[in-house]
């Protein structure tokens, strides 16, 4: 094995943490994963415990190790981490102590609704988007840490002794990764930035203007935010404070999103990918020079490359709130199956919808349509109705959005998919892939190697330390194995499934309403 070069990735999503080791030629030679606990504490409401974050990544990381031991490879060869993670959930801790304030909130978790109307009424709300790139409404970071200065004692104490710091997932396992206080390492990248809502998207830098409008005080400063640094560096993520690998560089850092399109060889404008893990998010390649969407999408940076010599890359987003969380949903909440690879026999048990159609609205409907006064609706139930109409109708909801998602794509960059590259745990579902296929009518091409948004997070370490130098080299990668999902279904009967489908979510519109939030209180905690 002697001089073969591996780089090392932590893939932190919303459901589990991973970290696996990949050889040059892009293929994971050990990996683990490990489930963390999901807390949803009222209606709306989803938390991760922030040291459980930390100790599933180190669990994964010594376990893969091991394996990769036993396979006669040697630590040694490992020559960097790179991370990745969920993207928007807030952490939170005192600078002093390096100490959680509060859980994190999690990006899917709408309590924030009633903040989010009195700041949409707020002078200077329509000029956020513009800047920002992103449109007001509970999915970004901002919200939430309001949210947590208005109702969490201790992160209200900490702002007022200027010893409240934030970070989202990365920051945070970046932070207690190097050893927490006595490092002190506090960074971000720009990947991640841009889902706070206070980098300025043109210039990758905090703006006063998103920050003041949030009231917030920086400058004291009441808030410390991370230093946003380019997505590969050697130097810029410090290194790891223990773990079998003490004292490997982290040299990478993309928000999962970003480094599944990475991960999938998007590196030409044009180049889009839908990754179905617990969300669904499309993300297409618009080159460096961000797109501000005027149609439901927001602007994201896709890479910040620059220590390569490389300008960053932007790219156009479509983000499905809920997607393999459905199939969950039924797994845990109505009992349907007992493993989310069985959604796809129980669909099967039916040669159609039925006539169901599921708005998935369980945190409101994110792009492109970006309603808050939904709830999960089910219609089109009769006594006709079996489990498998309602698996079925499930994998379609987000077929469906993909396809609302894409749309808008089409009027904001002016062009049309040729073909949609995929990827995450859903996209295990060879049904959903077709029905996906069909519904957009372009072919749906999945790789064998499905752990994109890991090796992207590979790609931007293995880049900082010469792994690999330049895109030629990673032409090949993940390139074998690929199946495209061609169109079976005539273009008639898709317009007519997806005409249901906007009907539904039409009509769904409306559901919550004034009245009910006023009767509702806010929780105490
Ligand atoms: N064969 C399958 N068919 C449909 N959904 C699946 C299948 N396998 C996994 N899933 C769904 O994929 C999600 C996990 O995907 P993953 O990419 O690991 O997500 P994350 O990164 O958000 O944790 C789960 O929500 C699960 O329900
Ligand atoms: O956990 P995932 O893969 O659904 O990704 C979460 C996203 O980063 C949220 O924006």
């Amino acid at each position: 094995m002697a001089g073969k070069s591996f780089v090392g990735a932590i893939d932190n999503g919303t459901t589990s943490t991973r970290f696996l080791i990949f050889d040059q030629a892009g293929n994971p030679v050990a990996e683990h994963q490990a489930e963390f606990k999901q807390m949803y504490p009222h209606s709306g409401w989803h938390e991760h415990d922030p040291l459980e974050l930390v100790s599933s990544t180190s669990e994964c990381i010594d376990k893969a190790c091991e394996k990769f031991e036993a396979k006669g490879y040697s630590l040694s060869d490992i020559k960097a981490v790179g991370i990745t993670n969920q993207r928007e959930t807030t952490c939170v801790w005192d600078t002093k102590t390096g100490e959680p304030l509060y859980n994190s909130i999690v990006w899917t978790d709408t309590r924030t609704h009633r903040i989010v109307h009195e700041l949409k009424a707020r002078k200077g709300a329509d000029q956020l988007q513009p800047l920002c790139g992103l449109p007001l409404s509970t999915y970004p970071s901002s919200t939430k840490l309001l949210w947590m200065l208005r109702h969490v004692d201790k992160v209200k104490q900490a702002y007022e002794a200027g010893r409240l710091a934030f970070g989202t997932v990365d920051t945070w396992l970046v932070y207690k990764l190097n050893g927490g206080l006595d490092a002190n390492v506090f960074v971000t990248d720009a990947t991640n930035a841009s889902r706070t809502m206070w980098m300025n998207i043109h210039k990758l830098e905090y703006d006063d203007k998103l920050i003041s409008f949030f009231g917030l005080d920086t400058k004291t400063p009441k808030l410390h935010l991370p230093k946003i640094v380019p997505s590969s560096s050697p130097d810029a993520y410090g290194k790891l404070a223990s773990t079998k690998l003490k004292g490997t560089k982290i040299a990478g850092c993309l928000g999962d999103q970003s480094a599944a399109l990475v991960g999938q060889n998007g590196f030409v404008p044009g180049r889009a990918k839908n990754t179905y893990g617990t969300g669904c998010f499309l993300l297409y390649n618009v080159g460096e020079k961000p797109v501000i969407s005027t149609h439901g999408l927001l602007a994201t940076v896709a890479y910040d490359f620059s220590p390569q010599g490389l300008k960053p890359v932007y790219a156009l987003e479509g983000s499905i709130a809920v997607a393999g969380s459905s199939v969950q949903f039924l797994r845990d909440n109505l009992g349907f199956f007992p493993t989310a690879p069985k959604v796809g026999e129980l669909a099967q048990t039916v040669d159609d919808n039925g006539g169901v159609v599921f708005v998935t609205a369980f945190s409101g409907l994110f792009a492109p349509y970006w309603y808050d006064d939904v709830k999960g609706t089910i219609w089109g139930l009769t006594s006709y109705t079996q489990k498998g109409h309602i698996a079925r109708a499930t994998l379609e909801a987000t077929c469906f959005q993909t396809k609302a998602i894409l749309d808008a794509m089409e009027k904001d960059a002016g062009v049309k998919l040729q073909e949609l590259a995929v990827d995450g745990g859903m996209s295990n579902s060879d049904l959903c892939m077709q029905t996906q296929s069909d519904i957009i009518q372009i072919p749906v091409d999945r790789p064998k190697m499905r752990e994109t948004t890991a090796l992207g997070a590979a790609i931007a370490a293995g880049f900082a330390v010469g792994v690999w130098k330049n895109f030629d080299e990673l032409k090949e990668v993940n390139s074998e194995g690929r199946f495209f999902f061609k169109p079976k279904m005539s273009q008639a009967a898709s317009d007519k499934m997806y005409k249901r489908w906007t009907k539904a979510v039409e009509m769904s519109k409306g559901w919550e309403d004034d009245e009910d939030e006023e009767e509702e209180e806010q929780p105490k905690l």
